[in-house]
């Protein structure tokens, strides 16, 4: 239990607000989580979660039960809070900026009701001087100078939300008011991890410069496989070498189709963005974007190359659709982005994922089916896009045979070789020559 239990509101019951919502509820906090979408507020409200995260639904079960978590459509029940936690959308505009309207939006209701002295925080990841333009917003438009704000970005990752949020490897905490950044830290007191305080600008750019970090760390390695491929070298072998130096880390030195998901390409587009507004061109971002969506064009021309040049009429069996193993999220997937795009060079694509239920998702060209091993009918390629470990347990010999001995491309590097070759598959894997 916290030494003071704190009136905490969330709005946003997203990837990020509902699990703020359940941990700092499990955490002994009073907390009230507020969503515009009313279908959602409503399953929350009956303990279903719509989102696939391994031991949230748990979390939300249990918070229901205790009433120290409820689910609300009215931000105007948050008029009691000592903290609000903006856990809002902030996708990528057509300009490839942060596009902040669902911020304004509910800023506009809540600047009324907030609580006199509370302290409202972006949780949201949001451009340098979003956090203190709320600020001069609530005083210059609503009279709201009482509210103190601080910047707490969030750097969970999907799939891993409730134990990174539990266990973070820092709580960032920007802002010039020490009592509000006392206030937001006292949120987290059980938890064992560093705090860093730092102005708002700085907490607010070390997240973007966090994601593009790790974007461009993918595409080194991206890049890097595609040269073991020319020189003979192999990336597993290369990324355990790299990874051993401790500056370097293990982590993020697995090649694939390229990086998505709902954070690293908008990160990195509004990190461009603003580094633009402020007169810099920020070209080693810039290309590592295009290293990315080069990638694709590398997995499209081993398909291509797979089927002996033609992709019009091939049959591919596809694995996976989400952006990573984990998640059913699909938002900028690389994987679909792969299949897109086959599919628009007429290929005929049979896909299954096990977060994706059939038909999947509009606007993509395939039939997305309920069994991986109908991908492989009369496929002439087989193509592993994300990295889920059940594509390993597949009855792979069966899949040889229904498929008439297909190649299978794995951009994840996900599967065993030796194994698929007793089968009677080719394997093509990334980045070994
Ligand atoms: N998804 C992640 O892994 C992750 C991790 C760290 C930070 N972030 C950042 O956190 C923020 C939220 O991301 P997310 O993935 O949780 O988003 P999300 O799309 O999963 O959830 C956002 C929620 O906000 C709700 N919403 C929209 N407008 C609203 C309004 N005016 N009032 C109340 N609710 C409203 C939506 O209905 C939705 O449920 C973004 O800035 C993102 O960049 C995301
Ligand atoms: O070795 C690797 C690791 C990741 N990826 C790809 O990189 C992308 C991003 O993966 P990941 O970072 O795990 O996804 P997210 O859940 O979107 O998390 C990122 O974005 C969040 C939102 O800002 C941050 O909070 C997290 O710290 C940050 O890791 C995905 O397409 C992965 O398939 C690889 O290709 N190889």
């Amino acid at each position: 239990m916290p030494s003071e239990q704190r009136a905490v509101g969330v709005v946003g019951a997203g990837y990020v607000g509902l699990t703020t919502a359940a941990c700092l509820a499990r955490l002994g906090h009073d907390v009230i989580c507020a969503d515009i979408d009313e279908s959602k507020v409503d399953k929350l409200g009956r303990a279903e979660v719509p989102i696939a995260e391994p031991g949230l639904p748990a979390l939300v079960r249990e918070g229901l039960d205790s009433s120290r978590l409820r689910f609300t459509t009215e931000l105007g029940a948050l008029a009691r809070c000592d903290v609000v936690l903006l856990c809002l959308p902030t996708p990528m505009s057509e300009q490839g900026d942060a596009d902040l309207g669902a911020v304004d939006a509910a800023l506009g209701e809540l600047a009324p009701v907030l609580a006199r002295g509370c302290v409202l925080a972006t949780k949201s990841t949001v451009p340098v001087g979003t956090t203190l333009r709320l600020r001069q917003r609530l005083s210059g438009n609503w009279g709201r100078a009482d509210v103190r704000v601080v910047s707490n970005p969030e750097f969970l990752r999907e799939g891993h939300a409730v134990t990174d949020f539990l266990h973070p490897d820092r709580i960032v905490l920007g802002t010039d008011d020490d009592a509000a950044g006392e206030a937001v830290a006292a949120l987290y007191e059980n938890l064992d991890a560093p705090v860093v305080r730092t102005g708002f600008a700085s907490a607010e750019l070390a997240k973007y410069a966090s994601n593009g970090f790790l974007a461009l760390k993918l595409s080194y390695v991206n890049e890097l496989a595609e040269l073991c491929e020319r020189l003979g070298a192999d990336i597993g072998d290369v990324g355990r070498v790299m990874g051993m130096d401790g500056r370097i880390g293990p982590a993020f030195l697995a090649p694939g189709p390229g990086w998505g998901g709902s954070c690293l390409p908008k990160d990195t587009e509004a990190l461009v963005r603003t580094s633009g507004t402020a007169g810099l061109d920020f070209r080693l971002l810039r290309e590592a974007t295009l290293t990315n969506l080069r990638q694709q064009d590398r997995v499209l021309a081993k398909v291509r190359r797979a089927v002996g040049g033609r992709l019009a009429g091939a049959r591919i069996g596809v694995l996976g659709l989400t952006f990573k193993a984990g998640t059913d999220d699909l938002r900028h997937s690389p994987a679909l982005a792969v299949a897109d795009r086959l599919a628009r060079e007429g290929a005929i694509l049979t896909a299954y994922d096990p977060k994706v239920e059939p038909p999947g998702p509009a606007g993509l060209d395939a039939q997305v089916v309920d069994d991986p091993c109908l991908v492989a009918k009369d496929a002439e390629v087989i193509l592993v896009l994300t990295e889920w470990p059940e594509f390993r347990q597949l009855d792979w010999p069966r899949l040889a045979t229904l498929s008439t001995h297909a190649t299978v491309v794995d951009t994840r590097n996900l599967l065993d070789a030796d194994a698929l070759a007793r089968a009677g598959l080719r394997h093509t894997g990334t980045g070994a020559g």
